[in-house]
């Protein structure tokens, strides 16, 4: 039975898998059944002698199916499917054109052979959702390019393009012309050189400059990237599981460290910004006209915040090491236009975790305010415009998450107690606030219980 998601035909001596899943080709559980189900029938086809696996539309492949990321993959899983591939008795090429990322370049990994066009972006960007790839990505990868330029590319999460790729040695040849014309081409030469499979698992890893030096220099580079991170320790383990000479051990361990890197806060707050951001631009911003008071009035309750610490004393230098310390890439007594006159306030050290923790105190209850008035209509718009356009801490997943994994119950507590010790009714905890506190509930379950972008009121 042929199915639709992955097409199979062949041209005289070559098998051609053209993955065909709109609009750019993730590998979600039909994708991967239907891989499989292609590979099996080119291997059992006499005539085939060369495979090439391509896909149709805008991209080779953006990689595993993010939205299946909450529940265990369905079989067969991407490393059942890849390890396949690997293992197949015919050679397989990958021929890349557009974005191969994630689960979609290890599907490349995973092949004897790469080409690619001059258009390719090859890369592994899985640290920016928090995770390490967990698809044999961080063991193949530093048998093709090397350990330290992997750790590069894996800690960086950027993709190279097709000439860095070619120079890296991660594709074997770059296709100038037309991808398909070029990847028989390529095809036909193997066989005429008789060239079998190459397995990467059977390749060697080139450990020059991966020692504790060679690492620190990488992570320097990406160092602003990183900062607050803890996926790249994961990144590390991993590396050093791939030196080791056996592949499946090597394998079996990325296996557990990527599991244990999807159940992190870090990545769950960053998957939440990812989707976040993709139904943000889908709807144009979902909070409508009133989407452009939200910073201002979010910003407004924080800056006056810190003003507010300043006139008690703290210094602005305090103030945004505070802020920064919590994450913020600068803080608010740097950016403010004019800055508070704090002449002749007597200075009265205050401790960071107080002036981290009533601005963002601040921040999250005039984000609940905006909710409950309507002005914001979901949580996660609020979410992404903090950690795109004013510098909150993608890794936290933006002012409401944050409030989610503190807990509610606490952040009332916490508005409580400094209305009572400072006498000042801003800090009044907003009535949603209160509202999910007592029900156990978080700002993203508050915003998937409300399907229609209606205004937001209490029921
Ligand atoms: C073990 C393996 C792990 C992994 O593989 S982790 C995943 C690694 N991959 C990524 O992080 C890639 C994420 N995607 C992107 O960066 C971009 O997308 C692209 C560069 C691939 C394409 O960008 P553009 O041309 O602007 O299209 P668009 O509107 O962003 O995407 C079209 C639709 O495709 C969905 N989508 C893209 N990648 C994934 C994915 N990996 N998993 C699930 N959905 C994905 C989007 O959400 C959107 O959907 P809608 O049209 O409904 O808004």
């Amino acid at each position: 039975m042929q199915s639709e998601a992955v097409g199979y035909r062949h041209t005289q001596h070559v098998g051609l898998l053209l993955i065909d899943h709109p609009p750019v080709n993730v590998l979600g559980a039909a994708v991967r059944a239907s891989l499989a189900h292609g590979l099996q029938a080119a291997l059992a086809d006499d005539a085939v002698q060369v495979i090439v696996i391509a896909s149709t539309g805008k991209a080779f492949c953006a990689g595993a199916d993010i939205a299946e990321f909450n529940a265990p993959m369905k079989e067969p899983t991407l490393q059942d499917v890849f390890a396949a591939i690997e293992a197949a008795s015919k050679p397989v090429v990958a021929a890349m054109h557009g974005v191969a990322l994630g689960g979609g370049l290890e599907l490349a990994l995973a092949c004897h052979y790469r080409v690619a066009s001059r258009d390719a972006k090859l890369g592994l960007p899985e640290i920016t959702l928090g995770v390490i790839p967990g698809a044999g990505g961080t063991q193949r990868l530093p048998r093709i390019i090397g350990a330290v330029a992997a750790f590069d590319m894996i800690v960086g999460g950027t993709p190279v393009d097709a000439t860095t790729a070619r120079h890296l040695g991660l594709i074997d040849a770059l296709i100038q012309g037309d991808l398909m014309e070029g990847a028989h081409q390529f095809a036909e030469q193997l066989l005429r050189r008789g060239a079998g499979p190459r397995p990467t698992r059977d390749r060697s890893v080139d450990l020059t400059g991966f020692n504790p030096a060679g690492v620190a220099a990488v992570l320097e580079k990406h160092s602003r990237a990183l900062k607050g991170r803890t996926t790249q320790q994961l990144v590390i383990e991993a590396l050093s599981a791939a030196i080791q000479p056996n592949f499946d051990a090597g394998l079996a361990m990325e296996r557990r460290l990527a599991d244990y890197s999807l159940s992190t806060t870090e990545s769950r707050a960053l998957r939440h910004l990812f989707f976040a951001a993709q139904e943000f631009k889908k709807l144009g911003g979902a909070s409508g006209g009133s989407f452009e008071l939200i910073g201002p009035r979010m910003m407004d309750a924080y800056a006056s915040e810190s003003e507010r610490l300043m006139q008690e004393g703290a210094t602005p230098e305090q103030v945004d090491s505070a802020m920064e310390t919590f994450g913020f890439s600068a803080g608010p007594a740097r950016s403010q236009k004019t800055p508070a006159s704090t002449n002749g306030v007597e200075r009265r050290a205050i401790d960071a975790a107080e002036i981290m923790e009533r601005c963002v105190l601040q921040l999250i209850n005039m984000g609940a305010r905006l909710l409950e008035e309507g002005v914001a209509l979901r949580a996660a718009d609020i979410d992404v415009l903090w950690a795109q356009s004013y510098g909150f801490p993608r890794y936290l997943g933006g002012p409401m998450f944050y409030a989610g994994t503190l807990g509610l119950a606490h952040v009332r507590q916490r508005l409580e107690y400094y209305r009572l010790r400072l006498q000042d009714d801003r800090w009044t905890p907003a009535l949603l606030i209160e509202r999910l506190a007592r029900r156990g509930e978080t700002f993203e379950q508050w915003d998937s219980e409300r399907r229609a972008p209606e205004p937001a009121h209490l029921r």
